[in-house]
């Protein structure tokens, strides 16, 4: 088949697909500081799920069908909002400021009014722009999948209701129940949450900015899964803030529902499956995602872009044990599977700075 010429050379398998080299052109110099794995590339990871989880099946209007357009009017009427979301629809960023009010959206105000200028510049729709940003940005992030990247989201939406972004100081299982809602098993939960591994926090302790979830927050490896089991033992701040439990290493964060779903027996499997698997852990992130970044919407009437993103360097290093830790600051909670054996880094005990704003 022929294939379309696109700009500096390259070309795509459909022309629709064209315009997102000049987005990914536009995007790593501009918006990842030249195609780094850093504070935006996180944050626009970040805004992937929050576009897309605010998703409830049960609350589509059904003509005809009684029970269901009952319950969805329980529901709006619950959640005081006259309007249901579609998912991955760019309603965050055509809506900040009605979804800005939801607390779980606290700090994604600033990679929105970031990102905004892009997709207005090249003409290409706010869904598709938030999950492209997502997949361009991992791609920066040594060890991550190649994500798959579909095309052609409507640029319309709806404002999502509060409610739907899980906290973390949710319990498991309102997670749990929250993603099941949305269509997610609960290993998918923990295949997603590999993000946490190039992640970083701002709000939940306000005063430590730039607090990373794992030690190592550029690289996409498994170190996330291994140090969210090792024993907590202090707070990086004064440990006062909702949604945050003790870590394990100075200079890092955990959150509540990251300790819990580590420990879960309902996710304590998967979670253990990737502490030295960094194979496993990046297939099952991808497929996780490709399901995510088409929530609400039909693969069917979307184009696979795909071929756009970039081919991520691998890890170059290999899962272990932060130094200062041993085998016996593990607490394993698989109980179908004994943890796996990880070497001890040498030196002294580690310490985490924190991602540098940018
Ligand atoms: C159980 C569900 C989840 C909860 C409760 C949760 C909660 C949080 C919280 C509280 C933060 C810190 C935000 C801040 O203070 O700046 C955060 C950061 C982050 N989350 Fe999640 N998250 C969840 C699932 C996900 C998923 C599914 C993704 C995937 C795509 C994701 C990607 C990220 C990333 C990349 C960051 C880092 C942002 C940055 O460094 O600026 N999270 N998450
Ligand atoms: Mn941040």
């Amino acid at each position: 088949m022929r294939r379309a010429a696109c700009s500096n050379g390259r070309s795509a398998a459909s022309e629709t697909c064209c315009v997102w080299f000049d987005v990914l052109d536009d995007i790593q110099q501009n918006l990842f500081d030249g195609g780094e794995c850093g504070e935006e590339v996180h944050e626009s990871l970040r805004l992937t799920f929050h576009d897309a989880i605010a998703f409830s099946p049960l609350f589509p209007y059904r003509p005809g069908k009684i029970w269901r357009w009952w319950r969805r009017k329980v529901f709006l009427r619950s959640v005081g909002n006259a309007i249901y979301n579609t998912s991955t629809d760019g309603s965050i960023m055509a809506h900040t400021d009605i979804e800005l009010e939801d607390h779980a959206n606290n700090g994604v105000d600033e990679i929105i009014d970031h990102q905004r200028q892009f997709p207005l510049k090249h003409n290409v729709s706010f869904g598709d722009f938030i999950q492209f940003a997502g997949a361009v940005g991992v791609s920066n992030c040594p060890g991550s999948p190649r994500l798959e990247f579909l095309a052609g989201r409507a640029n319309t939406s709806q404002p999502a209701p509060s409610g739907l972004v899980p906290e973390p100081f949710d319990s498991a299982d309102k997670i749990i129940a929250r993603f099941a809602d949305a269509g997610f098993a609960p290993n998918e939960i923990v295949d997603l949450l590999a993000s946490h591994t190039v992640a970083a926090q701002d709000h939940v302790d306000e005063s430590l900015k730039g607090t990373p979830f794992d030690s190592t927050p550029g690289v996409f490896d498994t170190q996330f899964f291994i140090e969210t089991l090792l024993k907590g033992t202090a707070f990086p701040g004064n440990g006062s803030n909702s949604g945050e439990v003790e870590s394990p290493l100075a200079g890092e964060f955990r959150l509540q529902s990251d300790f819990e779903l580590a420990r879960d027996p309902r996710t304590a499997c998967e979670w253990q499956s990737f502490v030295n698997n960094q194979n496993l852990m990046a297939t099952n992130f991808r497929a996780a995602m490709s399901k995510m970044a088409i929530l609400g919407q039909s693969r069917a009437d979307l184009t696979d872009c795909s071929e756009v993103i970039p081919t991520p360097k691998p890890v170059s290093d290999s899962p272990s044990l932060p130094a200062g830790k041993t085998p016996a600051d593990i607490e394993a909670a698989c109980s179908s599977a004994p943890f796996p054996p990880l070497t001890a880094a040498p030196g002294p005990a580690t310490s985490v700075a924190p991602v540098p704003p940018s």
